[in-house]
């Protein structure tokens, strides 16, 4: 059996293009929505990310605000572009790009920011809404993913899934989405501590990896027939002496699999998508 590949590059393609309408209707109201990113050093990777997100701005027709900082910063010079942001009726929606450099505090930073305006979904204030089920901005990778289960079929009530990853970005955030009411998965959350892993993917419809280790589910943890969605992107050096990026989804589990979310392809372009529908979102609740 060879999975059938589930096209987030596509999927979020075609979420721009709805995107681009609704955008239009903005338009027609005056108002233009506005994306900010707060970028802080100069690391590579992050630029990349940090153009990227500029990019999809440019396509749907929402306005980009960059504000860029030197490596060594102070946190007041942080705090004080936080509170720029959230004063700017321009801006609708930004985000902090992580990691910060290592002097400045993080967590102040991302609850400095006003959660109505936090474009990642990723604010205590708005996990806080997602844990009790109140409207918020929600978490771009989870929204990503089940949005993509979504307009592939994968059903997902009363769906057994194995989440495997905890951390605050993916891994909880998503067991919190798939379970709540509107979902009705059933989600084992599973995690460096969970003895038998096999175990639990193995029982599960849906597996979603968000560890962070290459290669970590194999093909004899997988279902014949499961859906499996990998979340992993670690940078590796190939034997080429290259440096790319890597998933946590072992090649030969595509065997096994009914259907695969691939990386690249997959679940990256979703979050990207995501985070512009947050954002036309607070605009048109603006
Ligand atoms: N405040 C904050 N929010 C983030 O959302 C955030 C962050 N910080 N820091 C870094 C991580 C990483 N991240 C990615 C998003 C898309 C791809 C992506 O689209 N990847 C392509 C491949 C690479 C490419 O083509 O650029 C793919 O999977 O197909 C990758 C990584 C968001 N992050």
């Amino acid at each position: 059996m060879t999975a059938t590949l589930l096209d987030g590059k596509a999927t979020a393609a075609e979420i721009k293009d709805e995107l681009r309408v609704r955008v239009k209707g903005l338009a027609e109201r005056g108002l233009v929505p506005g994306l900010g990113t707060v970028l802080v050093g100069a690391d590579p990777g992050s630029q990349a990310y940090v153009n990227g997100k500029h990019r999809d701005c440019a396509e749907v027709g929402i306005a980009s605000i960059r504000r860029e900082l030197p490596a060594d910063a102070t946190q007041e010079q942080v705090d004080e572009v936080i509170a720029e942001l959230n004063a700017d009726p321009a801006c609708h929606g930004y985000i902090v790009q992580l990691p910060l450099p290592r002097h400045l505090d993080t967590q102040r930073v991302l609850e400095l920011i006003d959660p109505d305006k936090d474009a990642d979904g990723l604010h205590p204030v708005n996990l806080g809404r997602l844990v009790l089920g109140y409207d918020g901005p929600l978490p771009c990778t989870p929204r990503g993913i089940v949005e993509l289960l979504r307009r592939y079929d994968v059903p997902l009530r009363g769906a057994e899934v194995a989440v495997v990853g905890r951390g605050n970005t993916v891994g909880r955030p998503l067991g919190l989405l798939l379970t709540r009411r509107s979902e009705n998965a059933t989600v084992t959350l599973c995690h460096t501590g969970t003895l038998d892993l096999a175990k639990h993917t193995r029982n599960a419809d849906i597996v979603i990896v968000a560890a962070g280790v290459p290669g970590l589910l194999t093909a004899d943890m997988v279902r014949p027939g499961a859906t499996v969605v990998d979340v992993g992107i670690t940078r590796v050096i190939g034997p080429d002496g290259k440096g790319r990026y890597t998933g946590d989804i072992a090649a030969e589990v595509a065997e096994v699999a009914g259907a695969m979310v691939p990386m690249p392809g997959g679940v990256g372009p979703m979050t990207r998508a995501m985070l512009l529908t947050n954002v036309v979102e607070r605009a048109e609740l603006g």
